[in-house]
């Protein structure tokens, strides 16, 4: 913890919040686009059993996922911001998990199937830590807790795709458009929008809780694919 405290104390000069945000957590950020899982994902040859536990496991992150945006509906102070959480709640469900729910065709899983697979260690602690933040937090504090989850896909979608789209038969082709596409980072862009103005009014100690928790959620979103990679399951 000592290091992170470190990289707290770091002058912002005239770097936007979400952009700081970003910077403490870098080496994080670097660290998932070398992951075996990120590689192996990108070019193809990810074994469709590790790929499968993948979308089982992000199934069951999807669902509180959307319940992390419904929080933001609640907490946000104007009422724009309260439709734009509500509609994220909304398509969360509707966009990401019907590219799961072709996958789920795919192995002949319905959507209630995909739902019941037990949640991994990792998964299980990522979500509680992004329901905690929603619940007890401010818009800005539950704004945080989700932008690594926006932005870190949509930086590795395009960083997946920067030598062109994938070949009309590569396996993953459906999640690595939808990733990379305008529209999935425009999300992230109208949330950094919001970071950025909230943070502006935001106390010291509630800068430091989104600190905090941004770092956070950037480390389980590596240890989300490291899950995956190793299929985890629980010790015992
Ligand atoms: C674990 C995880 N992180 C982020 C995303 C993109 N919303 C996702 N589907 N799954």
């Amino acid at each position: 913890m000592s290091k992170l405290r470190e990289a707290f104390s770091v002058k912002r000069g005239d770097m936007s919040f979400s952009n700081h945000l970003r910077k403490l957590a870098q080496p994080i950020w670097d660290a998932q686009l070398k992951h075996p899982f990120v590689i192996a994902l990108g070019d193809g040859t990810l074994p469709e059993r590790k790929f499968k536990f993948y979308i089982l496991q992000d199934a069951r992150f999807l669902a509180d996922l959307s319940r992390v945006f419904a929080a933001g509906a609640v907490k946000a102070p104007d009422s724009d911001s309260a439709l734009r959480f509500a509609k994220l709640a909304e398509e969360t469900i509707t966009v990401e998990r019907s590219l799961h729910e072709s996958y789920g065709t795919r192995w002949k899983m319905s959507a209630e199937q995909m739902t019941a697979v037990p949640m991994a260690p990792t998964n299980y602690a990522y979500t509680r830590h992004m329901l905690s933040v929603a619940q007890a937090g401010s818009a800005a504090e539950m704004t945080v807790v989700a932008l690594p989850c926006a932005w870190i896909y949509c930086v590795v979608g395009r960083h997946l795709l920067k030598k062109g789209p994938p070949p009309k038969h590569h396996p993953y082709r459906d999640w690595l458009l939808l990733y990379a596409s305008p529209e999935f980072a425009e999300v992230q862009e109208w949330m950094r929008q919001k970071v950025d103005r909230w943070a502006k009014t935001a106390g010291t100690e509630e800068k430091r809780r989104m600190e905090e928790s941004f770092v956070i959620s950037s480390r389980y979103e590596w240890m989300f694919w490291e899950m995956a990679w190793n299929e985890e399951s629980w010790p015992v």
